[in-house]
């Protein structure tokens, strides 16, 4: 299923908090690639807690591409880094293929996200002083395996980085260092890749490019794509949309226009 639980706004992108986000994620048995059920996340805020997310419920269908969108503080990276297993919900579950991420010890955890999760940030988070390979070999390094080197250079060949193997990050540009950690969220061939606002920083020209890159590669290897953007013409290339308000989803359309992508998001108070 490629829809997330709540339903479709499509022909209702006004729908309210309580009409999208139905507490339960379908369990017609077949597998989903992403499933959160219930999903809370709040955080200390000095004085009692910001309630990040208040019951987010999805699933997402193997091979799907997802764009995330909402207002400024609604959930969105949270939503993301909690399905991702880099943040810990509260309570609810998170499931990535067959393993629930909220059963896992903390090594665990970490251990899975490093096999079978790509994680690409707006900020690139490459390492200054290791080189484009170095950076790109770093998670398979990390987890005590041996680079590939055939599928390192498919991959630099794949982000359009061939040649530029031993430059450091600080030699390139934006897009190309967002292409390096494209690269490196892709090495350990993990089966859901999420990015948050990989082309937030970038002009619109590259931010294409990067786009162009996230999906073609996700084709290549099948992989599940979740994406958060601000941006109504990045989420046009996206299978469907999510709608965040206020910690709750309240919105979903598929492959919406950038009109529809707009007036949902005027709806849902951006
Ligand atoms: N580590 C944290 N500690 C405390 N509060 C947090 C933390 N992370 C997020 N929040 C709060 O949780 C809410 C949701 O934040 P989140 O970053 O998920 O929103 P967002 O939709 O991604 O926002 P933006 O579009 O501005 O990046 C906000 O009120 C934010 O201040």
């Amino acid at each position: 299923m490629n829809a997330p639980s709540a339903p479709s706004s499509q022909s209702s992108p006004s729908v309210s908090p309580a009409q999208a986000a139905p507490h339960t994620a379908p369990d017609d048995g077949s597998l989903t690639a992403v499933r959160l059920v219930q999903v809370r996340k709040t955080y200390p805020n000095g004085l009692g807690e910001t309630e990040a997310l208040r019951s987010v419920s999805v699933a997402l269908r193997p091979g799907s591409f997802t764009a995330v969108m909402g207002p400024s503080g609604s959930g969105k990276s949270t939503f993301l880094n909690c399905a991702a297993g880099l943040d810990v919900p509260t309570s609810g579950q998170v499931v990535v293929g067959d393993v629930d991420l909220t059963t896992l010890s903390a090594d665990d955890l970490t251990r899975f996200r490093r096999r079978r999760v790509g994680f690409v940030f707006q900020s690139y988070n490459l390492v200054r002083h290791l080189t484009v390979a170095e950076n790109v070999q770093l998670p398979l390094l990390l987890d005590g395996r041996r680079p590939d080197p055939a599928w390192q250079e498919h991959l630099l060949m794949a982000v359009g980085l061939q040649g530029m193997e031993d430059r450091l990050p600080g030699q390139l540009s934006g897009g190309q260092a967002q292409r390096v950690a494209i690269a490196r969220a892709l090495v350990t061939r993990p089966t859901v890749v999420f990015a948050d606002e990989p082309t937030g920083a970038l002009d619109s020209r590259t931010g294409q490019q990067i786009l162009d890159v996230l999906r073609a590669t996700a084709r290549e290897l099948d992989q599940t794509l979740v994406l958060v953007t601000h941006d109504p013409r990045v989420a046009t290339a996206a299978d469907q949309v999510l709608f965040l308000a206020d910690g709750n989803v309240v919105g979903h359309l598929e492959a919406p226009s950038v009109e529809q992508i707009t007036a949902q998001l005027v709806a849902s108070g951006r």
